[in-house]
């Protein structure tokens, strides 16, 4: 019988407990009340946001101070497109807001959003030795992902699909192998656009999933964050009670023994 305590087990991430397995992005809501309520609606205890944003545009400078309580915050190093870049970006957030957590984004290709591999494996290394707790945005490759976790990653966030284009999880056998090698957590970053995505994210045996856009530019963004909520906590319920193979023929479910003329 399934120990009721498996159903809410915490994901722990460098030594921090977290209850949800929802992450979410802060970009492109109408406005900051949507936002807010959203963010109350998903469950979410982890939030991140651009640190150009917020460094640069004085009306988000309260978006910490909004969020406060209510989630952990991740600064992002969105819009960098060199390791130089993005660790000089992470140590402005580490100045500024007392944080040493990163999600770490290099960007190698402003139209893909791609990340540029060599650039982001340099900066992985040099966060982690400079005491960050470094979260990189990967393709999804297994080899980028061992890399990063060989260097000290705390998770891998390997994307689903490009970032805002909500076409899901393109490449799911690659995810699902991402996972079954990773010795560090696997959080599902990008291209979610539908709250049955992220439930194939969990079942694919990922820790948790980072989405955005698919709320944030929702018809009803508070509505579409508990169908994530709900959909993140299904996938993650499917994966701890195991699926049923898959069989290329019919398989009767009912048994067959006993019935008249067998
Ligand atoms: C907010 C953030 O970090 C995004 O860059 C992230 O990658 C989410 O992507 P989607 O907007 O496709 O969910």
């Amino acid at each position: 019988m399934t120990d009721p305590k498996t159903l809410s087990d915490p994901l722990v991430i460098a030594g921090r407990s977290f209850r949800s397995r929802l992450f979410l992005g802060t970009a492109g809501y109408p406005n900051r009340q949507v936002m807010l309520d959203a963010l109350t609606a998903s469950g979410t205890e982890m939030v991140t946001a651009a640190i150009r944003r917020i460094s640069l545009a004085g009306e988000e400078e309260s978006l910490v101070e909004l969020i406060g309580e209510r989630a952990h915050f991740l600064p992002n190093t969105a819009g960098c497109q060199t390791a130089r870049d993005a660790v000089l970006t992470a140590e402005l957030a580490r100045e500024a807001l007392g944080t040493s957590w990163i999600k770490l984004e290099v960007i190698g290709d402003r139209e893909l959003l791609y990340p540029d591999v060599e650039e982001l494996v340099r900066a992985t290394g040099e966060l982690v030795a400079a005491g960050f707790t470094v979260l990189p945005y990967c393709n999804d490759d297994p080899i980028v992902c061992r890399k990063l976790a060989d260097l000290g990653a705390a998770a891998v966030m390997p994307l689903g699909a490009p970032i805002g284009s909500g076409l899901g999880i393109c490449n799911p056998h690659m995810i699902e192998t991402i996972c079954n090698r990773s010795p560090v957590p696997v959080v599902l970053d990008a291209g979610i656009g539908t709250a049955s995505e992220a439930a194939l994210a969990m079942e694919l045996g990922c820790a948790a999933v980072l989405l955005n856009t698919a709320v944030s530019k929702a018809n009803d963004p508070v509505r579409m964050a508990a169908a994530m909520r709900a959909g993140v906590e299904a996938g993650r319920l499917a994966r701890l009670a195991g699926r049923i193979p898959r069989r290329r023929h019919a398989e009767p479910s009912s048994p067959q023994l006993g019935l008249v003329g067998t």
